[in-house]
């Protein structure tokens, strides 16, 4: 049992002879164990190097063994779900030496992708897909003729998905040889247990005999196997053994502890679900207020005003953070599990009935619950906020995690009203002109630190009302969002105008008339894509009024942007002030 990260690396030499599958099938049964303690040495002192995602690769070191040593990877197709839990899967698959910079701009990405390796049978991130993609890869196989095995690894946390079921359902009547692994460790995110399969999984056993119960697995046509010590290789190996060699859909249950073998993260979990790296003793962090942080005051500070005010997330209560108000207002506090779909028409179903609810969703997890975003939400024209965190790029992440498409998606719902803050009031504002709005509304912020945590008046801003920051000419760069601070460095510099536009829809389309009039470029930027954001917004409405003035659009370009620090991500886009002011030259130059 480790106490602390090693900042040391440890000797692994067992682990070192394993650069894959083929040299670990290469050693004995008995040697299992040895490689079992040194991988989990090994990964708390690389992952304590890069920082990232910690208790949940922890969690499966047995079973991530076992599975390469039983499978003839990387033919056999292994599918991890939602993937944070891969980076023993990555040491075992030719990355061991790679693993100190993992989501690093030159290092492996942060979730199994098939571009990077052939034993990445999946590309991952979001949770809840593996069951799917699995199955699809069975079929297929079968299909061609091809002899393999095909296995899902899913959390409990993650089977609380209804997509999960959606795979669970057809699997059973395709008769496909597939395994799928629960791997409960009665633990997700948040706080909130494992979803229904894990309680019949738990009771699954303990049921007497003549309980009529239909089992849900057995329901499902599924032949269930469990629960099994996911850490002892004397059950693991027989057990995975028997069920790969099984026809027909299987269902193994699993269970593990989330943190296993660090004593820190048993306790705790979701605290070590993930870490930062370990910075030496001299350079304490201090602790940043964030964007996420300024939602969290602000429901707070409204909740106290308004008793109608309800907050939903899908299972990201510290992530979007909710946690105190979950422990201030527990009753109008819903974590529902992974679950975006339900969370926004749960809030719908509350907006019926006059509540006002809060969706608190991650951009990139927003797109889960889109179609509930239309149908339930927008035509009914019901009253609902939604609190867009991680809006834009998310750096380490990488692009199954960025945020960049809300705009896109949300500014053709009639009647919604979409604001972008560039600091912390703009955005307690903002948050508090959506909440008052009688609709759909949407304030979408970024993955990233404020300078303060805002927490006075809040005012209702007039809709559709920008604010000029610098009056210049020549050149006016209307902004959406956080990159204000780049903008201004460079208006500054050159006596541009610049104007936070605060609102994608409805836009401030005297401003843009004025402007338009009295410079020779206008030029739009946002941390989101290119394609359908604010910046179409704004050539829509020139194109639309035959207003000639050239116009700039800068923001994601259309091209998927791998893992690496949100600086380096935006430095790529051409988004920090360098790459602004370059475009802009080169535009006028033009
Ligand atoms: C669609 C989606 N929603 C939310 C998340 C955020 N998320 C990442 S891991 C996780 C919990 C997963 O729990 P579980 O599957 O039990 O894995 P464990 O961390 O316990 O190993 C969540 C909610 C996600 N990756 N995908
Ligand atoms: C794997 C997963 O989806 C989450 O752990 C996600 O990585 C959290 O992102 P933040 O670190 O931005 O909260
Ligand atoms: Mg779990």
């Amino acid at each position: 049992m480790f106490h602390s990260i090693p900042t040391q690396r440890p000797a692994t030499p067992l682990l070192d002879q394993v650069n894959d599958p083929a040299s670990l099938r290469t050693l004995k049964h008995n040697q299992l164990e040895e490689l079992a303690s040194q991988l989990r040495a090994y990964l708390l002192y690389s992952v304590g190097q890069s920082g990232g995602h910690f208790g949940a690769g922890l969690g499966v070191i047995e079973l991530t063994i076992a599975l390469h040593y039983l499978l003839n990877t990387p033919k056999d197709n292994l599918v991890w779900d939602v993937g944070h839990q891969c980076y023993p899967h990555k040491i075992l698959t030719e990355r061991r030496e790679a693993m100190p910079k993992i989501r690093q701009g030159d290092g492996p990405s942060p979730f199994p992708k098939r571009e990077e390796s052939p034993f990445d049978s999946f590309g991952v991130g979001h949770s809840s897909t593996s069951i799917s993609a699995a199955l699809g890869m069975a079929i297929a196989d079968k299909l061609q003729g091809i002899e393999s095995k095909t296995v899902a690894v899913i959390g409990d946390g993650a089977m609380t998905a209804g997509m999960a079921f959606e795979a669970l359902n057809h699997a059973a009547h395709t008769d496909t040889n597939l395994l799928v692994i629960l791997n409960d460790n009665d633990m997700s995110i948040s706080h909130n247990e494992g979803g229904l399969a894990t309680y019949l999984a738990k009771n699954l056993k303990n049921r007497s005999a003549g309980e009529t119960t239909a089992a849900l697995f057995e329901a499902l046509d599924f032949e269930y196997t469990g629960p099994v010590d996911g850490h002892d290789f004397n059950q693991l190996l027989p057990t995975l053994e028997k069920v790969l060699n099984t026809p027909g859909p299987q269902f193994l249950h699993l269970i593990t502890t989330k943190g296993k073998g660090f004593q820190p993260a048993e306790d705790d979990p979701v605290g070590y679900h993930a870490i930062t790296k370990i910075e030496p003793i001299s350079q304490p962090k201090e602790k940043k207020i964030r964007y996420s942080n300024v939602f969290g005051r602000w429901v707070c500070d409204m909740a106290e005003t308004d008793n109608r005010l309800t907050a939903i997330t899908p299972a990201m209560r510290e992530g979007s953070d909710l946690i105190e108000f979950s422990s201030r207002f527990p009753q109008r506090y819903f974590d529902v599990a992974i679950a975006e779909q339900h969370a926004v028409t749960l809030g719908a179903g509350m907006a019926c009935q006059k509540l006002k609810p809060v969706v608190a969703i991650y951009s990139t997890f927003l797109q889960r619950g889109y179609d509930q975003v239309v149908h339930d939400v927008a035509i009914q024209k019901l009253d609902m906020l939604l609190a867009i965190d991680r809006a834009g790029l998310v750096g380490e992440d990488g692009a199954t995690h960025a945020g960049c498409f809300d705009i896109a998606m949300l500014r053709c719902l009639p009647n919604t009203i979409i604001m972008t803050p560039s600091s912390a009031e703009e955005q307690r504002n903002m948050l508090y002109t959506g909440y008052k709005y009688p609709g759909l509304a949407a304030v979408r912020y970024p993955r990233g630190s404020v300078s303060e945590l805002a927490n006075g008046e809040m005012s209702k801003l007039p809709l559709g009302q920008s604010k000029t920051i610098l009056e210049g000419s020549r050149v006016a760069v209307l902004n959406f969002g956080p990159l204000l601070h780049e903008a201004e460095h460079v208006a500054k510099r050159e006596g541009y105008t610049l104007i936070d536009m605060r609102f994608v829809k409805p836009l401030d389309t005297q401003a843009i008339a004025l402007i338009a009039a009295s410079h020779q470029l206008i030029v739009t930027l946002e941390d989101h894509s290119i394609i359908g954001g604010a910046g179409s917004a704004v050539s829509e409405y020139l194109h639309t009024e035959k207003i000639k003035t050239p116009l700039l659009s800068l923001g994601i370009p259309d091209r998927w942007i791998s893992h690496a620090s949100r600086q380096e991500q935006l430095k790529e886009c051409g988004l920090d002030s360098e790459g602004i002011a370059q475009a802009i030259a080169e535009s006028l130059n033009r």
